[in-house]
């Protein structure tokens, strides 16, 4: 054993990790590979539960890096848009590795990222969906920030999708990054995800070549955004703008963008029922009304971790 080993396994007992054996895992397949390592998809034999196995590529992290991310994830794992940690592994196969053979068991996402499920199921997504969606990544977004975590790096690549619900999953490793960020740099990220929810794609797609990307991010500077796309619902137009402002001290903090997400589902579901009783009432006067025009599937977010409902 050595002194990197020495530091993970003091990690794993201090904050009560658990250890799975490497060989309690089955049908171990590559599903992705990040700036760290590779992402595999993997069966516990015991329990027959999917998880995913990170690696890390000992050239690109630190020991320190990783042993700060595992307990990055530890003061997080409350929450249910968050992707858990259940563990570690070690993969004893590869002994010549350095002890960056060790591997996180996290919990699974089985629909993939934010911007591969809207490019693929944009369309059947109703408003209240996309505002659920938000919801979701506002309530992840606060509940790091309230244990002072700065996320650093989100965007609809780093939000994955499970059975519908979006999980935040990861808080930036990255320590020696030239940009200073702070909270309000995450409420910007936010505004800027509110609106690829309303659009389906991220900004400024069709300007992104690499040969207009300067100026690109000098108009970004001086305060140029994305137009809104017709049909968002203007208290929603409100909520974004207001968290990708110029200025960080006039965007709101993670809590108010929260509550107005929340507001405006509670108005969704008050105009929902309106519309309900409007139609009951035509109803027993002999005509018919089918204009519901929010399908109410907000049970989502009190739905989580059951099989037709939850949101990386
Ligand atoms: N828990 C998970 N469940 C399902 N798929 C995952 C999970 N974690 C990662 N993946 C898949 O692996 C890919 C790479 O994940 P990774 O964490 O390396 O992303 P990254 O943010 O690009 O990397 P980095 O944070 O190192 O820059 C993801 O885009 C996703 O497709």
């Amino acid at each position: 054993m050595n002194s990197s080993d020495d530091l993970i396994q003091k990690c794993l007992i201090d904050w009560r990790i658990k250890f799975y054996e490497y060989t309690r895992f089955k049908d171990i397949e590559l599903i992705g590979e990040g700036g760290h390592g590779k992402v595999y998809r993997a069966t516990h034999k015991n329990n027959e539960i999917t998880v995913a196995l990170k690696s890390f590529k000992s050239n690109n992290v630190t020991i320190k890096e990783i042993v700060n991310e595992l307990k990055l994830h530890c003061k997080v794992d409350m929450h249910s848009n968050i992707i858990r940690l259940h563990g570690a592994t070690k993969n004893e196969d590869q002994p010549n590795l350095s002890s960056l053979n060790y591997m996180f068991v996290l919990e699974y996402a089985d629909s993939g990222t934010l911007r591969s499920y809207l490019r693929n199921h944009f369309n059947y997504l109703s408003w209240n969906d996309k505002i659920n969606f938000a919801l979701q990544i506002a309530s992840a977004i606060k509940s790091l920030h309230a244990e002072d975590i700065i996320h650093r790096d989100l965007h609809s690549n780093n939000i994955l999708i499970h059975q519908k619900n979006p999980q935040s999953f990861e808080g930036s490793r990255n320590e020696n990054r030239t940009f200073i960020f702070n909270k309000k740099s995450d409420v910007y990220s936010v505004g800027v995800l509110l609106w690829e929810l309303s659009s389906g794609y991220p900004p400024f797609k069709d300007d992104v070549k690499p040969y207009q990307l300067a100026s690109l991010i000098v108009d970004i500077k001086n305060g140029v955004r994305e137009t809104h796309i017709e049909g968002t619902p203007s208290e929603y137009i409100k909520i974004y703008s207001e968290c990708w402002q110029h200025n960080p001290d006039s965007r709101p903090d993670i809590q108010q963008v929260f509550l107005g997400l929340k507001n405006l589902i509670t108005n969704n579901k008050q105009s929902i029922n309106r519309i309900a009783q409007d139609s009951n009432t035509l109803e027993t006067h002999g005509s018919t009304r089918n204009s519901l025009f929010i399908s109410d599937s907000t049970e989502g977010i009190l739905m989580q971790n059951t099989s037709s409902s939850l949101l990386n």
